[in-house]
Order: structure tokens, then sequence, then C-alpha cells
């Protein structure tokens, strides 16, 4: 005779599961913070392995490999490890032995965990894309805590390919490999939000009100990105010409006294202009005295700038004889910065709450 089996899947409870079936907690929220990365040491191989990791990403090196490979493995991976290294030693933690970005979004996440105020509810927490923390053991580790529904917030204002959507890619590589898994949702970029703004302005007009001179120039400078990235369709440099615009209106600094560039340039190809370095050389020579520098899209400060704009532009303009320069803080775990923050996961996790 024919024996039914009672079906599982109407009649869960009823208990038909292995001995060892896996227990899984569930019902809370997960916030995670995503950064891009920062070595784990100074040294050579600790270098090499982040620049080698980063610099495999097809997101941000889009050259076909066969072409790439080569010039990677033969000549950066060589030359790059090593003076990248000295110049992380310039501005490395040393207290916790980490680059300050890590340090930085670390603080951010407690602090929006503090200002979220529900424990119990909701974890947060921070992974990077490259290095550590890896994106994957943060999300098993939401897992694990009872997160069946997770908010990834990549902290870049503006999208980019190269750094939003890998962001996205390595969170998905993970839940590629779930049986079971988790409701995620991927906030937007925040480029134009009007608590990003206040936030970029409140601390602008704070940190310019400390400063014993008043500024001929402010420049807002964004890391850069290949200009056949925009042409192939990325809106990076739209949300940073936006984001640009709509700080200098809300701090009402007159137009012809503001400047948009982009920094980092890496390789030879043209990227988006005009060039951070160049600008601050020409204004130098043009006779400007006093000049600021601002970064509206590092939600951390890190190498890029504490060492190349606070040190290497700060020289070429003291060197091109320029008088009084400053590098006005990134957001970082500001009050202000840590309130952008929160309300851009409290209106991404309507509905969930
Ligand atoms: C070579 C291609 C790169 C693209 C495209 C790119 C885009 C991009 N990057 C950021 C933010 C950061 N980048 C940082 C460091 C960094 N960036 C690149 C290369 C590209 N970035 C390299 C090789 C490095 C490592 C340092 C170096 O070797 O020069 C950092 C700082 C990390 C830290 O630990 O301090 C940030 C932040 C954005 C927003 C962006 C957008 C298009
Ligand atoms: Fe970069
Ligand atoms: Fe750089």
């Amino acid at each position: 005779m024919n024996e039914t089996k009672p079906t599982a899947v109407l009649q869960p409870d009823i208990d038909h599961r292995p001995a060892d079936h896996p227990k899984a907690r569930s019902g809370r929220i997960g916030v995670l913070l995503l950064n891009l990365g920062t070595p784990d040491g100074t040294d050579y191989w600790s270098m090499r392995r982040y620049l080698k990791e980063f610099l495999s990403d097809e997101r941000v090196i889009e050259l076909p490999r066969w072409k790439w490979w080569p010039i990677l493995n033969l000549i950066i991976l060589t030359v790059r490890p090593g003076r990248k290294g000295k110049d992380y030693q310039t501005i490395w933690n040393n207290e916790r032995d980490e680059g300050p970005l890590k340090t930085i979004t670390r603080s951010q996440a407690e602090k929006l965990a503090a200002a979220l105020g529900d424990p119990e509810r909701i974890e947060v927490d921070f992974a990077m894309r490259y290095a550590n923390p890896t994106t994957d053991s943060r999300i098993r580790a939401l897992l694990e805590k009872g997160c069946d529904r997770i908010l990834l917030l990549p902290l870049y204002p503006q999208y980019a390919a190269p750094t939003t959507a890998t962001a996205a890619d390595q969170a998905f590589r993970t839940l590629m490999k779930m049986r079971w898994q988790p409701a995620v949702r991927v906030a937007p970029s925040y480029h134009d939000d009007p608590a990003y703004i206040e936030a970029l302005a409140t601390s602008m007009r704070r940190d310019l009100a400390k400063l014993d001179f008043t500024p001929e120039v402010i420049i807002a400078t964004f890391h850069g990105m290949p200009q056949a990235y925009l042409e192939a369709g990325d809106p990076y440099y739209c949300h940073c010409q936006k984001t640009s615009r709509l700080l200098r209106a809300a701090l009402g600094w007159p137009e012809d006294k503001w400047l948009t560039t982009y920094q980092s340039r890496f390789g030879n190809d043209p990227w988006l202009q005009p060039y951070t370095d160049e600008t601050v050389k020409r204004l130098a020579a043009e006779g400007v005295k006093r000049l600021a520098l601002v970064a509206p899209g590092f939600s951390a400060d890190c190498l890029e700038t504490l060492e190349e704009l606070d040190g290497e532009n700060r020289h070429y303009f003291e060197d091109g004889g320029g008088e009084k320069f400053a590098y006005l803080p990134a957001l970082n775990d500001s009050d202000e910065g840590i309130r952008a923050i929160e309300a851009v996961v409290r209106r991404e996790l309507s509905g969930w709450l």
C-alpha cells in the first residue's frame, strides 16, 4: 500500500525535519554599512594583497583581462605596494594598527546603532569591499544574529560602478551561495539628499569659522574615474557636479570662487576633469594666496584625503607661492554626518520598521 506523505510545505510545524536541521533565528533587521577597504598593514605583502584584490576588480579596471593581467602583475604590483605603503604609514592609526578609513567606518556603525536606538530589533555593522572585515563575513554574522532582512548602505554619496555597484556585487556573491537568503535592500545614492547637503554645509561652516583666514577660492574635489566610464553611462560625474552645486548654494558661497575638480588619476587614459592637482598648481601660479579644499564624496577621511589632499596638494600650493591652505575634513563620525546617514537609513527601512 502506498503511504501518502504529509506535505512539509503546508504543515511546516508538524515535524518532519531531520534532527540536525539547522535552526535559524529570524525577525531582526540588519543595517550593513559598506565601504571600500583599506590594507591590513603598510608592509609590502599586505599592500600587495590589498592592491591585487582592488585592481583585479573588473568594475574598477574595465580593460580585457589578457591586456590587464601582465600590466598589473608584472609592473604595478612590483612597484606600487612599496610606494603606497609609505604613504599609508603617514596616515596610519598606530593605536589600532589600521587605516583611518576602517577606524572611522567602525565608529560610524557604532554611532548609527546608538542613533537608531532599537538594538533589540536592529543590528548595525560595517564591511569592506576589499580586505577586512569582508562583506561575506559580516553578512553571515548578521544572519547568525537573527537578521532576515538586511539593508545594504554603500557609503558613497555619488553612485559609481567602481564603488557602489561592486559593493553590491560582493554582497550578492555571498547570497548566491545561500539556500535561505535574507531579504535585501540596497540604499540608493544620496548625492542630492537634503540631509546630506545640510550636513556638509554645517560641517564646512564650522570648519571655515575655525580658520585664521577666509579662502579666496574653495575647491570641491571628488575621487576621479576614467572619462570612458562616464561616456559608457556611469552617472558618477553628474552626481558629483550636482552635489557640488547644491553645497555651494547651501553655503551661499560665490559662484566665481568655487571650483569642482577630480583627483587621484591612475594610469595614462584621460580621467574626469579638471584635475585637482593641476588646478591647485594653476591657482597658486595665478597668485591665489588662500585656498580651501573639501572632499564631499568621501564619507570618511582616508589616504586620498589625508595624504593626497592635505599632504601632496598642500605642498603643490605652498611650493607654488600659496600662503594659506586648509583641507576641510570629511563628515566622518561627526553628529551631522551620522544624522545624514540615519536619515537615509530610516527612509530606506520604511515598511520594515
Ligand atoms: C584605478 C582605478 C580606480 C578607480 C576607477 C577608482 C574609483 C574610486 N575610488 C574611490 C574611493 C577611494 N579610492 C581609494 C583608494 C584607491 N583607489 C584606487 C584606484 C581607483 N579608484 C587605488 C589603487 C587606491 C589605493 C591607493 C592607491 O594605490 O592609490 C580610497 C582610499 C582607501 C584608503 O584606505 O584610504 C577611497 C576611499 C571612489 C569614490 C571612486 C569613484 C569613482
Ligand atoms: Fe579609488
Ligand atoms: Fe590617490
